[in-house]
C-alpha cells in the first residue's frame, strides 16, 4: 500500500511522530577537506576586543604542542589578524590541487590565516560580512589540516557573524572565554556564554588577562584594571576559571618579536583539564 501524503496542514508534535514526510533539522556543518581529520575543534572567544584572546589561543596551542599533541590555529580574526606575526610566520602558504597547506610554527603548529594568503600583509581587509564569513568557512573546507588532535579556532571579538558561522558550519566541541577584570566584563562574558548556550556550544571554561601587574622591585600584585569578579561570575554561570593571567612584558615582547613559541605560560596550565 501507498505511503499515506502529508498534506502538511494541521500538523501537530504528535501527529508529525514517525511520519514519512517528516523533515529532519538542516545541518549547516561543512565538511572539512578530505585530507583533514581533527579530534577536537576548540574556539577562544571575546566579548570585546583587546583582551588577549590572541594571547590566549597561542598559549593554550603552545600549551598542548608541548605535552606532544598534534596542534593548529584557525586565526578567524579575518580584520585584525595576529596569530602569524606572533609566531613570525610570512605568506603566501602554498595551495595545491587538493586544497591549501597551513604553515608550521617553530613548535610545529599548523597556522592559517588571511594574512598568509594576502600579497601584502599591511594591506586592510575591507570586506562585508558574508565574505568574511566565507573566508573562515573556506578555512576548513580547504585547507588541508591533516591529523590533528586540537585546532584551536580564534575568534574576532563579539558575537557577530564570524562567531556564527564557526558554530555552525565547524564541529566546535567547545569554547573558552577570555576576559578582563573590568566592571564591564560580567555582562560581556554572560553575552559570550548565552551566545554558546544558544548554539549548543559547551563553555570550557574562562580564563581571565591583565589579572594584575607583579612589580618587579617589590613582587607586590597590582590589580592594574581593577578588582577580579571573574571567580564569582564563573560560580554563577557553572563555569570553571581555567586561569588568571598577569600583564607579563615578556609574553607581549616574545609576540612582538614573533617568537611566540618560546612562551611558556604556566597560568593556562589549569586549562588543560578542561581540554582532554
Ligand atoms: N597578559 C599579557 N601580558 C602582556 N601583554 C599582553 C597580555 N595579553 C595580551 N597582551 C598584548 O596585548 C595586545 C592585545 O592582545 P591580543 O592581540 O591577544 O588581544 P585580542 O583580544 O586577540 O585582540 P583583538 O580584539 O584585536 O582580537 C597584544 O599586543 C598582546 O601581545
Amino acid at each position: 500500500m501507498a505511503e499515506k501524503e502529508c498534506s502538511n496542514t494541521g500538523c501537530t508534535k504528535e501527529s508529525c511522530e514517525g511520519c514519512p514526510s517528516r523533515q529532519q533539522p538542516q545541518s549547516f556543518q561543512a565538511e572539512p577537506n578530505c585530507y583533514t581529520e581533527i579530534k577536537h575543534v576548540i574556539g577562544v572567544v571575546s566579548g570585546k576586543g583587546g583582551v588577549g584572546k590572541s594571547m590566549v589561543t597561542a598559549s593554550l596551542a603552545n600549551m598542548m604542542a608541548k605535552k606532544g599533541y598534534r596542534v593548529g590555529i584557525l586565526d578567524a580574526d579575518i580584520t585584525g589578524p595576529s596569530i602569524p606575526k606572533m609566531y613570525g610566520l610570512h605568506g603566501p602558504a602554498q595551495a595545491g590541487d587538493e586544497g591549501i597547506y597551513p604553515m608550521l610554527s617553530e613548535n610545529d603548529i599548523k597556522v592559517m590565516s588571511i594574512n598568509l594568503l594576502m600579497p601584502d600583509e599591511e594591506s586592510p581587509v575591507i570586506w562585508r560580512g558574508p565574505v568574511i564569513s566565507n573566508m573562515v568557512k573556506q578555512f576548513w573546507t580547504d585547507v588541508i589540516w591533516g591529523e590533528l588532535d586540537y585546532l584551536f579556532v580564534d575568534m574576532p571579538p563579539g558575537t557577530g557573524d564570524v562567531p556564527l558561522t564557526v558554530f555552525q558550519s565547524l564541529p566546535v566541541e567547545g569554547i573558552v572565554i577570555v576576559s578582563s577584570p573590568q566592571d564591564l566584563v560580567r555582562m560581556i562574558v554572560k553575552k559570550a556564554y548565552n551566545m554558546a548556550k544558544a548554539m549548543n556550544i559547551k563553555v570550557l571554561g574562562i580564563v581571565e588577562n591583565y589579572s594584575y601587574f607583579k612589580c618587579p622591585d617589590c613582587g607586590k600584585e597590582l590589580k592594574v584594571f581593577g578588582e577580579s569578579h571573574i571567580d564569582e561570575i564563573g560560580a554563577e554561570l557553572g563555569v570553571p576559571v581555567l586561569g588568571k593571567m598577569p600583564i607579563e612584558p615578556e609574553f607581549a615582547k616574545y609576540a612582538d618579536l614573533g617568537n611566540f613559541e618560546l612562551a611558556d605560560n604556566s597560568y593556562v596550565e589549569d586549562a588543560f583539564a578542561a581540554l582532554r
